[in-house]
């Protein structure tokens, strides 16, 4: 690792009327290995920091200029119109855009090392016209990458999906030969390059109840699934499955993989987050820039009360630094 870098994140705060800038005020708190600039209207910032009663202080983000310890850096991307705590305005989506748009350029062109995000909400920012499914799918665009995949980390558990954020309807015919390929070859990738693992342990979950039951509950497995993973496996892939979802996540199972891969969103992350609410990372795979995220949503019931759990940002932002770290060092 280059010695004299000091690595930057960039954390976009997210929603303004949810808890993502009461959490990123927080960040202060911690020690961290590197410089957190937080994306955000810093009015904003200030007014959240004065209603809860923290005392910390906001200084402008310079690219060239370190800051004393115990500030917090901000890059201001000013809002639209005026924020009422828990109550989403349609104004303050393409903002909320701009911030992600600013961090991925400033990690494409070397300023940051990673970007870590606060939750947005996803209806809001399509019912102001813009059509967006999360992060996940936004930064693939962004960054022209054609298949990337959303892996949640937490409670011991690493889950990673073959499909986000589509309605359940489409999911079986989401299930594609080379979806399914092309999602394992990222993550047993990923697995090896930025999380240390030689040789990753694939535990691959079926689509039907009873992985199919042998074709009685459905031919996913028969026709897709098991195709792919008979082929993967002589390419020397380590990939257990399909298992059944239900007992997949049994502990003696689990002993057995480094990560699962389940095919749907509620197939996979309810498990996860059962197992590390409040402490999980969402972490998008095959991108060309580091990103992570928290666990959780934009918590509108919370939002001003400063009783939401800063825990999974934390995480988040830790997960970024040693990912950085380990891309630095190879
Ligand atoms: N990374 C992101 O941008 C994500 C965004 N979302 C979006 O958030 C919006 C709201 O989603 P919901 O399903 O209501 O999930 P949510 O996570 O916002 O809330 C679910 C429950 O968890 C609680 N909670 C959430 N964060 C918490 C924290 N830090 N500390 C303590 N309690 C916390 C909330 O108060 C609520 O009771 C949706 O638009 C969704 O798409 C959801 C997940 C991730
Ligand atoms: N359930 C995870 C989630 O909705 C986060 O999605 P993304 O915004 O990270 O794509």
């Amino acid at each position: 690792m280059n010695t004299t870098h000091t690595p930057v994140l960039a954390v976009t705060s997210g929603e303004p009327a949810g808890v993502g800038p009461e959490l990123c005020l927080q960040l202060a708190s911690q020690r961290w290995p590197g410089r957190v600039v937080v994306l955000g209207d810093t009015d904003l910032l200030a007014e959240r920091m004065a209603a809860l009663g923290l005392t910390l202080t906001l200084q402008a983000y310079r690219r060239d200029t370190l800051p004393p310890p115990g500030v917090l850096e901000v890059l201001d991307v000013p809002l639209a119109a005026p924020v009422q705590v828990g109550r989403l305005d349609t104004a303050n989506a393409r903002p909320v855009l701009s911030m992600l748009d600013r961090a991925i350029e400033g990690c494409q062109s070397g300023e940051f090392d990673g970007m870590v995000t606060a939750p947005v909400h996803k209806g809001v920012i399509c019912d102001a016209g813009v059509p967006f499914s999360g992060h996940t799918e936004y930064l693939a665009e962004a960054t022209a990458t054609s298949r990337v995949v959303m892996m949640l980390v937490g409670g011991g558990l690493r889950v990673a999906l073959v499909t986000t954020h589509l309605p359940l309807s489409a999911v079986p015919g989401a299930i594609t030969p080379a979806a399914l390929a092309e999602t394992l070859a990222i993550l047993d990738d990923d697995l090896r390059t930025r999380f240390g693992l030689p040789a990753p342990r694939i535990l691959v979950a079926g689509l039907n109840p009873h992985a199919g039951e042998g074709g009685h509950m459905g031919r996913e497995e028969i026709d897709v699934i098991i195709p792919v993973l008979e082929r993967l496996r002589a390419a020397g892939m380590h990939l257990s499955g399909p298992l059944p979802a239900d007992t997949l996540f049994v502990p003696h199972t689990l002993e057995q993989g480094d990560a699962v891969l389940a095919m749907y969103h509620d197939q996979g992350l309810p498990v996860l987050k059962h197992a590390s609410f409040g402490g999980g990372v969402n972490v998008t795979l095959g991108l060309p820039i580091i990103r992570t995220s928290v666990d959780h949503g934009t918590a509108l019931d919370l939002a001003g009360t400063g009783r939401a759990d800063p825990g999974s940002l934390f995480a988040a932002v830790r997960l970024a630094f040693e990912m950085a770290a380990a891309r630095a060092a190879q």
